[in-house]
């Protein structure tokens, strides 16, 4: 029996997908008008926990009630009033907006909508959520990712949930967006809905969330209320048995990095049509943070960095025995040892048809060709078996589709690739989106042996406090260029914030003043 104090109740609930044990027992309880919050390691159960309210997947056994219902397809989820956006991207690229906007909600929402008011509608939410006027009937291909996400985000908005789950659904979104979109969940939290988030950006959880549930190993291991949600209790909870491994100041070391030999340069560079040509320079040892507001440019140089698109102006160059070795593609980046992870995971980083082995030894066949091209797994075998403890990677048979794997440990098999190519340099982009708080110190702390070996990274986040105690520099972009470098101790909130909003001197926190304009 469901307590009309709850509106979600989830108990003893069990759910296997062939041998792995998904949900061990799991028991959660929402109440209505509450930000919820479901923490865990990667792998620990979220996402299967979301899919089970969503209707999408069922349990073997247990109790799973939402607003007195047990929700056992999408559509009957849609007709008791649950609303998930899930953790990948979900958009049909070749329609158009207002159609993506409506997919799906034809019987239930579009009804007593014309054509007329369903494109007003789509183009006044897309204006206020992303600042951009966009045609309604353009499709939505070419849009990029943070726009994408507001789609799928609006198009849940529109169907009125009582219950919103949102899986992962900021992780694509910058600064602003995601202030914004803590608007419109306080808004629905106030008409009494309520919101079931799944995410790994602590910092933005404890700013939104009323209650927390943490997970481990499919089960509930504790809940945290209000003022309890704090860093070091979530991950006390999520992970008790390994230490909390800091990332100590001291371990930067700006002395060897400016002694160290230059890695990648760029001279004039220039990302897109009017905006100011910039050199940089990313030295041997050195982690270079590179941030900005969405579509400020920052994800262009990356690319730019990596050799995938060739500059708009000026040019890159790899340093090699003391020469400048140009980069004009990426065949000549891979020749010099230049690595690239992609944020988009599922559009430009796995092979959803191939196995996680396949996944991982895609990029590294090419040098473990045995005579007349046999490939030789034996060494791949080996290189996988290391990369996967380095980085804690949850997978059942290296065989399984990779999509079997939860979010967050299809994207460290991504990041084990790129290591695992020994690279001179590793351009990531957002790597940690979707990664569990523990591994992402787990990368940070790989990354730092990296680069103590001599490797250089560049690391673009839009989650700011990625880079303390972490990043050497941090390059801020603004308007298409580079606004600022901070280095040191200057990457501190006040001062990246302050950049990436256009300022030169730091200026008081910003966050709760977004929320509150917008
Ligand atoms: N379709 C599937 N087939 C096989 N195994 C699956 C499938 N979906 C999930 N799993 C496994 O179930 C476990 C729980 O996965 P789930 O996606 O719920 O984790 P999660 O906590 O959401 O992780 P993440 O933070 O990485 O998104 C994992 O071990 C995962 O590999």
């Amino acid at each position: 029996m469901q307590d009309a104090k709850e509106i979600v109740t989830v108990r003893d609930v069990r759910k296997r997908f062939g041998e792995t044990v998904a949900l061990d027992g799991l028991t959660v309880t929402i109440r209505p008008g509450e930000v919820h919050a479901i923490v865990g390691e990667n792998g620990s159960g979220k996402s299967t926990l979301a899919k089970i309210l969503s209707g999408v997947l069922n349990a073997d056994s247990g109790e799973v009630k939402v607003l007195g219902e047990t929700p056992l397809d999408p559509i009957q989820a849609r007709k008791i009033g649950v609303a998930t956006i899930f953790q990948e991207v979900l958009v049909a690229d070749n329609l158009t907006i207002v159609d993506n906007l409506f997919a799906g909600t034809d019987t239930l929402w579009r009804r007593g909508r014309s054509p007329a008011d369903a494109r007003r509608q789509s183009r006044e939410m897309l204006l206020r959520f992303t600042g951009l006027d966009l045609d309604p009937d353009m499709p939505v291909r070419n849009l990029p990712l943070s726009v994408r996400q507001w789609i799928v985000i609006a198009r849940a908005l529109l169907c009125n949930p009582k219950v919103l789950i949102l899986d992962e659904s900021s992780a694509a979104l910058d600064l602003e967006a995601t202030a914004k979109l803590h608007v419109e969940i306080r808004k629905l939290r106030d008409a009494g809905c309520c919101i079931v988030i799944v995410t790994h950006r602590i910092a933005e959880l404890i700013r939104i969330t009323d209650r927390a549930t943490v997970l481990r190993d499919g089960k509930t291991v504790g809940e945290l209320v209000g003022k309890e949600i704090t860093e070091a209790n979530l991950l006390a909870l999520m992970s008790p048995k390994r230490s909390l491994q800091e990332i100590r100041p001291e371990t930067r070391n700006p002395a060897r990095i400016a002694a160290g030999e230059t890695a990648l340069s760029g001279s004039r560079i220039g990302v897109r049509v009017g905006a100011a040509p910039f050199d940089f320079t990313l030295r041997s040892g050195e982690i270079l943070g590179v941030t900005g507001l969405d579509g400020q440019g920052q994800s262009h140089f990356l690319r730019v960095a990596a050799g995938i698109l060739p500059p708009f102006s000026g040019r890159i160059a790899a340093a090699e025995g003391g020469a400048e070795r140009p980069i004009s593609s990426l065949a000549e980046a891979s020749d010099h040892g230049i690595v690239y992870v992609s944020g988009d995971r599922a559009r430009e980083g796995i092979f959803p048809n191939l196995s996680i082995f396949e996944n991982f030894a895609i990029a590294l066949y090419r040098s473990c060709f045995g005579q007349f091209g046999w490939i030789r797994n034996g060494p791949v075998d080996a290189l996988y078996q290391k990369e996967r403890q380095r980085l804690a990677i949850r997978a059942g048979r290296a065989s399984n589709r990779i999509t079997s794997l939860s979010g967050g440990n299809q994207q460290k098999v991504l990041i084990a690739r790129a290591l695992a190519a020994e690279p001179k340099v590793i351009v990531l982009d957002d790597p940690a989106r979707g990664v569990d708080l523990q591994t992402k110190r787990d990368l940070y702390i790989q990354l730092k042996a990296f680069t103590a070996g001599g490797g250089a990274v560049i690391y673009l986040s839009s989650e700011i406090e990625e880079f303390f105690d972490f990043a050497d520099r941090v390059m801020v972009f603004r308007n298409g260029s580079l606004f600022r470098t901070l280095s040191g101790t200057e990457i501190a909130e006040h001062a990246l914030l302050a950049a990436m909003f256009g300022h030169t001197d730091d200026i008081e926190p910003l966050v709760s003043k977004l929320e509150e304009a917008s």
